[in-house]
C-alpha cells in the first residue's frame, strides 16, 4: 500500500456563516501529483492554508505524513508552500532573492540555492532582474522558494495561471523532475486541462465541497466518449452487445447500466 502523505477528514472552515470548506475529505499518497480543480472561490486556497497551517479550521482532521498536524509540528519543516504570489524583490536576481530568504529561514548552506535554481532551471538568469524575468520563469522562482527547506511536500497554488503552452510545459517539467526526487506535490487551478498536462490525481471542489476525487485513468474513462445504458438483464445485454455488434468495448457500471464506448 502506499504511503500517505496528506489525508483530510471532514475538514470544515467558516468565514462567519459562509462554510468555504465543508467536510473535505482528500487523500495524496507518496509521489503523486495531485491536482485541487476548483473554479473561482471554491475553497483551494483556503484548502492549501489550512493543511499549510496558515489558516486555523473550525474542525476535522489533517493527517501529515501519517500523523495528525495538530499533534505534530515537525511536520510543517517537511512542506514547501507557494501559496499566493511570494514577495520578491524586483531588483534583485533569482539568486539574491533566494538568499534573502535563506537568511530568514536560516539556511547557512548557500549551494543550496544554486541547486534548486538548476532545478527550476533559472540557473542561467545572472544578475538578470526579478522584474525583468516573465510570468513562467516569476512561478518558477516561486518553486524554488518552496524546495529550498528540502520538504517531502510540496504545496503549489496556481502556479500554471495564466501561462502560455510553453511556460506550462516548463513547469511539467519541473514538477515531473521533483516527482522522481520522491517529492509529492499538490496544485491547484480552475482550469482542468492545465492541470490535466501535470496532476495524475484529480479532486474536484466545488462550493467547499470535494465532489469527486479520480485517478487520472478514472478521468479519462469519464471524459471517454461513451453511450449510457440503462437496461434490465445485463447478461443478455452483454451476449446482445457481443454477438450482435461485435462489441467487447463496454463496461458493466452495475447491475442495470452499461457503458458502451464504440
Ligand atoms: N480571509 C477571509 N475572510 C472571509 N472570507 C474569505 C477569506 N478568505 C477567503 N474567503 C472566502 O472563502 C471562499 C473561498 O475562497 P478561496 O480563496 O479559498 O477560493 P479559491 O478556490 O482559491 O478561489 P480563487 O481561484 O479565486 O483563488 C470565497 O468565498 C472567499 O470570499
Amino acid at each position: 500500500m502506499k504511503q500517505e502523505i496528506l489525508k483530510t477528514k471532514d475538514l470544515i472552515k467558516k468565514y462567519k456563516d459562509n462554510i468555504v470548506l465543508n467536510k473535505v475529505n482528500i487523500t495524496i499518497n507518496k509521489g503523486d501529483i495531485y491536482g485541487l480543480v476548483g473554479s473561482n472561490g471554491a475553497g483551494k486556497s483556503t484548502l492549501m492554508n489550512v493543511i499549510s497551517s496558515l489558516t486555523m479550521k473550525d474542525s476535522g482532521k489533517v493527517y501529515l505524513f501519517g500523523k495528525e498536524i495538530a499533534q505534530n509540528r515537525d511536520s510543517r519543516n517537511r512542506i514547501g508552500c507557494m501559496i499566493e504570489n511570494p514577495a520578491f524583490y524586483p531588483n534583485l536576481s533569482a539568486y539574491d532573492n533566494l538568499k534573502y530568504y535563506c537568511i530568514l529561514k536560516g539556511i547557512i548552506d548557500h549551494e543550496k540555492i544554486h541547486e534548486v535554481l538548476r532545478k527550476v532551471k533559472l540557473d542561467n538568469t545572472r544578475k538578470k532582474k526579478f522584474k525583468q524575468f516573465s510570468l513562467g520563469m516569476k512561478q518558477r522562482l516561486g518553486i524554488a522558494l518552496a524546495i529550498l527547506n528540502n520538504p517531502d511536500f510540496i504545496i503549489l497554488d496556481e502556479p500554471i495561471n495564466g501561462l502560455d503552452p510553453l511556460g506550462i510545459s516548463e513547469i511539467r517539467e519541473t514538477l515531473l523532475q521533483l516527482q522522481q526526487e520522491n517529492i509529492t506535490i499538490l496544485i491547484s487551478s480552475h482550469i482542468l486541462s492545465e492541470l490535466y498536462l501535470v496532476a495524475n490525481k484529480f479532486g474536484f471542489l466545488e462550493g467547499g465541497k470535494i465532489i469527486k476525487e479520480l485517478s487520472k485513468e478514472q478521468l479519462d474513462n469519464e471524459c471517454s466518449r461513451c453511450l449510457s445504458i440503462k437496461v434490465n438483464d445485463i447478461k443478455k445485454t452483454c451476449v446482445l452487445l457481443e454477438e450482435k455488434l461485435n462489441t467487447t468495448n463496454y463496461k458493466v457500471l452495475n447491475e442495470q447500466e452499461i457503458r458502451l464506448y464504440d
